[in-house]
């Protein structure tokens, strides 16, 4: 590492996300905070010498600390197994941090009474297709998660389409069947009209910090890790 290289930290840029990662550092004796104008994204890190704050979208935290150009990183765990196909043999998971809980799930319209289950599922997708002549549309931004979850369960008869926010709508807005999205307190299915199926879910998720094995850990960054793992610990 030459002498000029600092450790880098890298947390969601806003939301909840960023100030209970702050919350949770400071109750470790380091101490995270936005500097510069209220829009600017530049922060500082205190109690841990060496470490600069990198604000970032919390999407692209997981491609940040796989490239290796952050060594350390928070982000939810639904986002780093959605973009990282191999993300055990790129990442280290330090903390888990107990918040930012929610679950990927599959929803369908209220309205679908005989649907309850995966099998219904895939039955009601094999009749759709015979009906409309295209696959039943699953809206949602998690297109690896889901396709292995619905692999693993033998449904093969739906198409997933895109939808990178409010993907509740899409059904209203005829662009799609049935949704697979995170929830937490399920208010967002409930106004849409929209029930769980009744399994486990897709992926359970939680706000995580994460270390790059990929980023250079020489010279002075080893002693910071080493210190950051105390901190965690305690
Ligand atoms: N309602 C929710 N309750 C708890 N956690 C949530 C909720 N919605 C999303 N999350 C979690 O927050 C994290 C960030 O999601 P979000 O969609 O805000 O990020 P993002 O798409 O990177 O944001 P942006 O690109 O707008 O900066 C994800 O890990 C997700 O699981
Ligand atoms: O179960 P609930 O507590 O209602 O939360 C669920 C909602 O929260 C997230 O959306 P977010 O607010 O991040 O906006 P987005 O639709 O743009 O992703 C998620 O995509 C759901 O829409």
């Amino acid at each position: 590492m030459s002498l000029d290289q600092r450790v880098k930290i890298g947390v969601p840029s806003k939301g909840r996300l960023m100030e209970k990662t702050f919350d949770w550092f400071s109750a470790r004796g380091i101490t995270m905070r936005r500097t510069g104008a209220e829009r600017e994204y530049s922060g500082a890190v205190d109690g841990l010498e060496g470490v600069d704050l990198v604000l970032l979208s919390a999407s692209e935290i997981p491609r940040e600390l796989a490239a290796g150009r952050i060594h350390f990183g928070v982000t939810g765990t639904d986002l780093v197994r959605e973009k990282l196909a191999d993300w055990r043999a790129q990442l280290e998971v330090m903390a888990e941090l107990g918040f930012g809980h929610a679950d990927l799930i599959i929803a369908v319209p209220e309205a679908w009474v005989d649907v309850e289950t995966l099998d219904d599922l895939d039955a009601v997708a094999a009749a759709f297709r015979q009906d409309h002549g295209f696959r039943l549309r699953i809206a949602t931004k998690y297109h690896r998660l889901v396709r292995e979850f619905l692999r693993a369960n033998g449904v093969a008869d739906y198409q997933l389409v895109d939808s990178q926010g409010a993907t509740e709508g899409t059904i209203r807005n005829l662009t799609a069947e049935a949704v697979a999205d995170i929830t937490s307190t399920g208010e967002t299915l409930r106004a849409n009209h929209l029930k769980i199926l009744n399994t486990a879910p897709v992926l359970r998720s939680q706000a995580t910090l994460y270390r790059s094995l990929s980023a250079d850990w020489s010279g002075a960054s080893a002693d910071i890790l080493a210190h950051l793992r105390e901190r965690v610990a305690g």
